[in-house]
């Protein structure tokens, strides 16, 4: 039996983490979770799972959990209880936060010891280096849910020395057909329709401006310690191939399945064994039929050469990009700025900002913050 906490549980991937640990009640259990601001949903998956330790985003929310508790439970506020979920227990943190918030309950659960099973891929953006040595000095599991990154580590085995490539395919999201002339007017909604995902409103966003597949690529530079000369980008319309690995004698191994982030999840949870989808009908390949290819075009997708160069530039830029990102995508969907503002904004932060080559833990807060603050004025 695995103990999860989790991070998130109202949210797109922490719904569907929930629906795995209730699939399979005899493999998993839930012992503590946080949520952001929404009590509907939060209220009924503690009375299910009855947690001991709930964290809620603000004193307005924790207060209605309170009130309306059946049981027991320690109910805490902001960055206090996602800290208090996080070191919870013995078990495997599950973080499906939306945000760079993530980053310090993770390296406080690494600290004791937990593995991390990591959605919240804007902990790995803007701070890998520090998960990293952490991860050394304390030896725990990091494992990914983001689908490409879980499809990379099913195809990965040894040492990675035969290793040519990583290659993450993308949907080119919402405008994927779309010129970056035809981008000037979209709005949010249209934005939000993502052709083959159902995703939270966030990462929608960034998969329609392709900054989601430059986090990606530094997330895969993290997780898999490769260099970004050895990490491709493909355009892949049907999101089926999730991501690919090509060794140096040409062999291409490849993760298939349909667009269902509880494979994922569940084997993040489960691995290396293999546990059965429940109402999951598997891949028809002959109802795809066609799988297609396209090599990407950096100059459509501005975005993903932004989060590319700040991922070589190593040092601050990487927790400037998510952070201005985070802010400019915000201000996007309060429908403040326009859509091709987003990537004209992280750019426009990143040129003004004077790198640290080796940020510690502070500077990189205290830089997540004043970017945050000076993108809201641009
Ligand atoms: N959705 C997906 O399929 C995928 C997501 N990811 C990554 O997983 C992470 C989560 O994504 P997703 O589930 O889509 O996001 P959602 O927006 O759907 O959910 C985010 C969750 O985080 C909570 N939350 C947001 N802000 C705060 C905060 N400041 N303090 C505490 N809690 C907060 C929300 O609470 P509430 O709603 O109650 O306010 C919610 O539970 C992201 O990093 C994303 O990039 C990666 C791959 C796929
Ligand atoms: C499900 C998942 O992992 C998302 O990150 C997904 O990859 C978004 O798709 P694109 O960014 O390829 O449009
Ligand atoms: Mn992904």
């Amino acid at each position: 039996m695995k103990d999860i906490q989790l991070l998130g549980s109202t949210g797109s991937i922490g719904v569907q983490t929930l629906d795995v640990i209730r699939s399979h009640p005899e493999e998993f259990s839930l012992s503590a979770l946080s949520f952001g601001v929404n009590t509907d949903v939060a209220l009924k998956q503690i009375e299910e799972f009855k947690p001991s330790v709930i964290s809620a985003g603000t004193k307005e929310a924790a207060d209605i959990i309170k009130q309306s508790l059946s049981y027991s439970a320690d109910v805490l506020v902001g960055s206090e209880g996602l800290h208090a979920v996080a070191t919870y227990g013995k078990g495997t943190l599950v973080n499906a936060v939306m945000g760079s918030v993530g980053l310090t309950p993770t390296l406080e659960a690494m600290k004791v010891k937990k593995d991390i099973a990591i959605a919240n891929k804007e902990t790995l953006v803007t701070a890998g280096h520090i998960v990293k040595e952490l991860q050394k000095q304390t030896g725990v599991d990091i494992i990914p849910v983001d689908s490409e990154h879980s499809a990379i580590y099913q195809c990965l085995h040894g040492d990675h020395k035969d290793v040519d490539k990583l290659i993450l395919t993308a949907s080119g999201g919402s405008f994927r057909d779309k010129t970056r002339e035809e981008l000037v007017n979209v709005t949010v909604k249209d934005a939000l329709n993502h052709p083959n995902w159902s995703m939270g409103a966030k990462i929608t966003i960034d998969s329609a401006t392709m900054m989601n597949k430059g986090l990606e690529v530094i997330e895969a530079h993290w997780l898999f310690d490769m260099p970004y000369d050895q990490i491709d980008v493909i355009l892949h319309k049907e999101s089926i191939i999730h991501s690919m690995v090509e060794y140096i004698d040409g062999s291409v191994l490849a993760h298939l399945g349909t667009p269902d982030m509880r494979v994922p999840i569940q084997y993040a949870l489960s691995k290396p064994q293999r546990l059965a989808i429940k109402g999951s009908e598997g891949l028809k390949l002959w109802e795809v039929q066609a799988l297609h290819f396209e090599k990407m075009d950096y100059d459509r997708f501005k975005a993903l050469k932004l989060a590319i160069e700040a991922g070589k530039e190593g040092g601050s830029a990487p927790t400037v990009l998510n952070a201005a990102n985070e802010m400019a995508v915000s201000l996007f969907l309060d429908s403040k700025i326009s859509f091709l503002d987003i990537d004209s904004f992280v750019s426009r932060a990143l040129h003004e900002h004077s790198k640290i080559s080796v940020p510690s833990l502070s500077d990189i807060l205290e830089i997540d913050k004043e970017t945050r603050e000076k993108v809201a004025l641009y």
